[in-house]
């Protein structure tokens, strides 16, 4: 079984996915952040840093797909935080769309996400986590990375929007949207149980 958590950024993926491996006693794939040798680079220059962090996201997301391939041929559940297709689709397609990436890195990164694509299984499950500027904004500051003091609203804007388009267009496999704006799965294990229950339920017809 694999479960994969999609969400802007600060939504608490990272959060629930460390949440979800403990309950379910599954592995957990976290995104590979710090030691990402770009990610700081970037949000100084977009323009200048774009295409670097997007084959570097896109190779260690690959190398992670194969990893759970494994797992999943050995029948060990998984528990992924952000998938390859949200690197293209929302994350690349925002900076060409917004200027920050040429239409030649753009199209080069393309060519090699196709080529990449055809290896990656979906993953059983695709759970969106789905949250409005203000709580991504407040989780932001909450987490308090130096390099992501300076994201614009607009950029989280542009990239939510990424995300309802892409999500309302999913048909790979099964898919659980979560609004988390009123969930506080941190503090409260009841919200905490209330994901578990929709997961049990959109995987397994339990409730
Ligand atoms: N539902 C929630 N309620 C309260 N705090 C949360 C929630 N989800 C995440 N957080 C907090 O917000 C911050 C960012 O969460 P994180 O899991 O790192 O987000 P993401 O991985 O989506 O970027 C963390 O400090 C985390 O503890
Ligand atoms: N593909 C990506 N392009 C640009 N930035 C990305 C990409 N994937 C992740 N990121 C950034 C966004 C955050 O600053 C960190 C970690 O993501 P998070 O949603 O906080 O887990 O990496």
């Amino acid at each position: 079984m694999h479960i994969a958590i999609v969400g802007n950024i600060g939504a608490g993926k990272t959060t629930l996915a460390n949440k979800l491996a403990h309950h379910f006693n599954w592995e957990v794939f976290l995104e590979d952040v710090d030691h990402n040798p770009y990610l700081k680079d970037f949000y100084d220059d977009m323009p200048r840093w774009s295409f670097h962090l997007q084959v570097y996201f896109l190779n260690s997301r690959f190398r992670q797909t194969q990893q759970i391939k494994k797992l999943q041929s050995a029948s060990k559940g998984v528990i992924q935080d952000r998938t390859i297709y949200e690197d293209a689709h929302i994350f690349a397609a925002n900076l060409h769309d917004s200027g920050l990436m040429t239409e030649r890195d753009h199209q080069n990164y393309l060519n090699l996400f196709e080529s990449m694509i055809s290896m990656v299984d979906a993953p059983d499950l695709l759970l969106y986590l789905k949250a409005d500027l203000p709580k991504l904004i407040q989780q932001i500051d909450k987490r308090n990375r130096d390099y992501e003091n300076n994201i614009k609203i607009e950029y989280l804007k542009n990239l939510n929007e990424n995300y309802e388009r892409w999500i309302s267009n999913y048909k790979y496999g099964k898919l659980l949207i979560v609004d988390v704006n009123n969930l506080d799965y941190v503090n409260n294990p009841e919200d905490l149980g209330i994901i578990i229950e929709k997961i049990n339920s959109t995987l397994f017809g339990l409730f």
